[in-house]
């Protein structure tokens, strides 16, 4: 199997900034990609990304604005966007080598298709092997080198772990496993809870409420995991447990500064990226589409569309039927 010396990261946003890092700390030459020439430009002579700030770009990381450059390297992370993984790679597919592997890193469901990030992939890039990057870690600290662990999935074993002992190092953990729609669902599902806990936090509803929404919610990513083929390792490992503890603890997490701010009233943090936000409808249909009741996930989905008040849709949860815990 081949060792990975080149790996291109598209997208230069925090996580593809920070995965760029990453990358080069485990010894791979890199390149990152930005979509603006003109961004592209001044990351690469000041070494520094406002999407990232304060976090300095080691000197032999390459940054470009052409895709079909950087879509030849031997190993591929596209970190855009959920919503814009497909237009993109669309365009790398018409590049990069046959049978490159192609990580995607984004933490979402595609809406409309209700396809996951490596299905795109599949049928954007046919010659291509999908695989999936994701886990409990913040850009920020991914970036400063404190210590993380993540999950890596490919279908194919042997692969997964290569693509692992390519990336890792000591403070950049990954685990590989062959569960790749389990690695998804808990990604894009924690980023909608995640907005969830916020609202409660932001309503001042209590650390006992954050407890019990995080642990419901935990309920229902399983119910929807187990009904998608997950294996039930992956829902309680870092991709699914540990980045929903993550997300819905700290307002580093920008779906949960939502939720904060929601539940406190306040305009919402502008500039930043909540995924969860785009999810939500999504994750609702796929979940109705299985028979899956999800009503933390829907009560979110029904207060950023508008359809139901933060007050409401806490009512709703809480005079739902006492039920049997699962
Ligand atoms: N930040 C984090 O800690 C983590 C994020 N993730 C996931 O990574 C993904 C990206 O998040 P993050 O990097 O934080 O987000 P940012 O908002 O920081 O960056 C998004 C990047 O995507 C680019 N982009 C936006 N639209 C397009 C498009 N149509 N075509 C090509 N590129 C585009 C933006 O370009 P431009 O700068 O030109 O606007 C920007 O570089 C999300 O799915 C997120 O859930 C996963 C783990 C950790
Ligand atoms: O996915 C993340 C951490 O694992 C980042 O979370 P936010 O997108 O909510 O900031």
């Amino acid at each position: 199997m081949t060792a990975f010396r080149s790996v291109a990261v598209i997208g230069a946003g925090a996580w593809g900034t920070a995965l760029a890092t990453v990358a080069a700390r485990a010894g791979r030459s890199v390149m990152l990609w930005a979509r603006n020439a003109d961004h592209a430009a001044r990351i690469a002579s000041t070494r520094d990304n406002p999407r990232l700030p304060g976090v300095r770009l080691a000197p032999d990381i390459l940054v470009t604005s052409d895709l079909a450059e950087a879509s030849r390297a031997e190993m591929l992370l596209i970190a855009t966007p959920a919503q814009h993984l497909r237009g993109v790679v669309n365009i790398v597919a018409t590049h990069a080598t046959a049978a490159v592997p192609i990580i995607a890193c984004a933490k979402g469901v595609e809406h409309g298709t209700h396809r996951f990030m490596t299905e795109i992939i599949a049928e954007a890039a046919p010659h291509a092997i999908p695989a999936i990057l994701s886990g409990p870690s913040f850009a920020d600290d991914v970036a400063r080198g404190l210590p993380t662990a993540v999950t890596l999935a490919a279908k194919d074993e042997a692969l997964a772990s290569a693509l692992v002992q390519a990336l890792g190092s000591a403070t950049f953990r990954p685990y590989h496993t062959t569960d790749v729609r389990g690695v998804e669902i808990g990604g894009a599902a924690k980023n909608v809870l995640a907005i969830a806990v916020g609202i409660s936090v932001g309503r001042k509803l209590g650390a006992s409420a954050q407890a019990a929404l995080t642990t419901r919610g935990f309920a229902e990513l399983s119910r929807l995991g187990r009904a998608l083929g997950a294996r039930s390792e992956t829902l309680t490992g870092l991709s699914g447990l540990g980045d929903l503890i993550l997300t819905c603890s700290s307002p580093q997490s920008r779906n949960f500064a939502l939720g904060l701010a929601l539940g406190r009233g306040e305009p919402r943090p502008a500039g930043k990226l909540a995924e969860g936000e785009s999810t939500a409808p999504v994750l609702i249909e796929l979940a109705a589409s299985q028979n899956v009741e999800m009503p933390v996930s829907e009560a979110v989905a029904s207060i950023l569309s508008g359809r139901s008040t933060i007050d409401a849709a806490i009512s709703g949860l809480l005079t739902r039927p006492f039920k049997a815990e699962e």
